[in-house]
This record gives structure tokens, C-alpha cells and sequence, in this order.
């Protein structure tokens, strides 16, 4: 069966166009719309259905780091991470999903040097190791990268300062083969990252994204979600022919 399928990524010039087409066009499947699209371009908004979801149970307990939005005004950072009782170090991520210019900032006195708009995040020790969670419609596949190395409370005191770090991801081995501590390196529980991506999906109305998630160092089921990307590059993601070929086939008999 031919199956007509549009994915949208030139946003937000798409919007208002995809809008009138889906009206006139009602056989197309629109994978994933663009306002949903839209709201993980922002990292404002991105991380929010994740607290609201608050997932805990026997498997775990899924948050999101603690974090302020700095509109404008570098004068003014230092005061409003004291006043919202931010802990250092933090992240540094523009406002702008797309734009992957981070920095760790160690000491009180050089917030000042950071550009807003930004986020600024809690960095969270969590043993140099990340999880790449991809979600393809019902299917879930989860990777291991190398990550930002923790930071000690030895280094913090000795190291101030913002430090501008390169694209992570694009650096980042995969440390699926690599001989990690398993307290470190054990994947999350597979019912945790089920339940997660099923509220996600509903919750943020999207079928393919990614997860980037962390475990806080020290703990065995204390998981962080620090970043959400709307279709991500699965063509690092294992398997991926297959997997797409499932969910596409999905589609034309959800459509018949
Ligand atoms: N709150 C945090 N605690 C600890 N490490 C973090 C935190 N936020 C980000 N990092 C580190 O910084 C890296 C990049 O962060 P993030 O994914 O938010 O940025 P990005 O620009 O969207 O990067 P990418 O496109 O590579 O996903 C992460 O892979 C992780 O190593
Ligand atoms: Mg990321």
C-alpha cells in the first residue's frame, strides 16, 4: 500500500502551512506535528513534561536537573542563582535547543560572563557515562556514550571559572564496549525507560525523538533527563533499518 508521509523541520515557517495542508490534504500521515515539534526547540520547555510526569517507582525515579532561565541581563545571574539556591556547578545551554554552545560555570563571580538567553542547569556527577534512550513510535533502543567527566568539590574550589566545552555528542565514543564500573554502566531498567517513553509520547505528542539521560553518581535507580531532541540522528541508533521499517509499517496498517 503507498502510504504519503511529511516530516517537518523547517520550523516555524512550516507551521502555518502544515496547518491549512493537513485541512486539505486529510489522506497524508503527519509523523509528528510541528507545535509539538516546536516546544523541544525550546529549552524552557522541553524538560517540563518530565517533571510533571515525576515517574518513581520500584525501578526508579526519572527528574529533571534544577534550573533557571536567565532572559536577559548578565549582571543579574549571580543574584537570581542565589535567590533560587542553584548549586554550582551549572550548565550553560542557550536557549535554543539548536544552538550547542555550553559552558560549565565553577565560581559565583563568572556567571557574569555568560550570554543570555540561556538555561542554567545543575550539573549532575554521574560518572562520564550518558544514555542515548531513542524512541521510535512503540520502539525503544538505548545506547552508551562517553559523557562530561565529573566535577569534585577539590576541582570546584581550585578551577574557577566558565569553561566553554565542545559538542559532547559529536566527541563522544560509544562506551558500549568499553569496561565500565557496572554501577556506573548498567542500563537503566528496561520497565522504567518503558513507562517513560510511553508517557512522553503521549505527553509531548511525538512519535521519534531522543532522550539523553544521566544517573546521578553514587545511586543505583536516581535517573536525570537532560535533554530531549526531536529527531535525532538514528542512523547512529543500532538496528535502526529494521526498527524504521516496523514503525513505517505500523503507520499503513493503523492508516488501513
Ligand atoms: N545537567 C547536567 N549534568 C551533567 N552533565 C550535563 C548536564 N547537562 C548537560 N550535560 C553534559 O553536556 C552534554 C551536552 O548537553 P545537552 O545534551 O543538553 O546539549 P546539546 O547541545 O543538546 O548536545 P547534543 O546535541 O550533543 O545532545 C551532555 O551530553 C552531558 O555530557
Ligand atoms: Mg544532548
Amino acid at each position: 500500500m503507498y502510504l504519503k508521509t511529511l516530516l517537518f523541520s523547517s520550523l516555524p515557517l512550516s507551521l502555518l502551512y502544515m496547518k491549512e495542508y493537513r485541512l486539505t490534504h486529510p489522506d497524508v500521515t503527519v509523523l509528528d506535528p510541528p507545535d509539538a515539534i516546536q516546544n523541544v526547540y525550546n529549552r524552557q520547555y522541553m524538560l517540563e513534561d518530565v517533571a510533571d510526569l515525576n515517574l518513581s517507582d520500584s525501578y526508579g525515579k526519572v527528574g529533571v536537573p534544577r534550573q533557571l532561565v536567565i532572559e536577559k541581563d548578565s549582571s543579574s545571574i549571580s543574584d537570581a542563582v542565589s535567590k533560587a539556591g542553584l548549586r554550582l556547578p551549572l550548565v550553560a545551554k542557550p536557549l535554543a535547543a539548536k544552538s550547542h554552545e555550553l559552558s560549565l560555570a565553577y565560581d559565583k563571580f563568572s556567571l557574569q560572563m555568560l550570554e543570555p538567553p540561556l538555561v542554567l542547569q545543575e550539573f549532575i556527577n554521574h560518572g562520564g557515562i550518558l544514555f542515548k534512550v531513542y524512541i521510535v513510535g512503540e520502539a525503544i533502543k538505548v545506547v552508551r556514550r562517553f559523557s562530561l567527566p565529573d566535577v569534585s568539590k577539590r576541582e570546584l574550589s581550585k578551577n574557577p571559572g566558565v569553561f566553554r566545552f565542545p559538542r559532547v555528542s559529536c566527541a563522544a565514543a560509544s562506551a558500549d564496549e568499553a569496561d565500565l564500573d557496572p554501577c556506573v554502566g548498567e542500563l537503566p531498567p528496561r520497565p522504567l525507560l518503558e513507562k517513560l517513553a510511553k508517557e512522553l509520547r503521549r505527553r509531548l505528542g511525538l512519535r521519534l525523538f531522543n532522550l539523553d539521560i544521566i544517573r546521578e553518581l553514587g545511586t543505583k535507580d536516581r535517573f536525570y533527563v537532560i535533554d530531549i531532541n526531536y529527531f535525532p540522528g538514528y542512523g547512529k541508533m543500532p538496528e535502526y533499518e529494521h526498527i524504521f521499517t516496523d514503525f513505517l509499517l505500523s503507520l499503513v496498517k493503523q492508516k488501513q
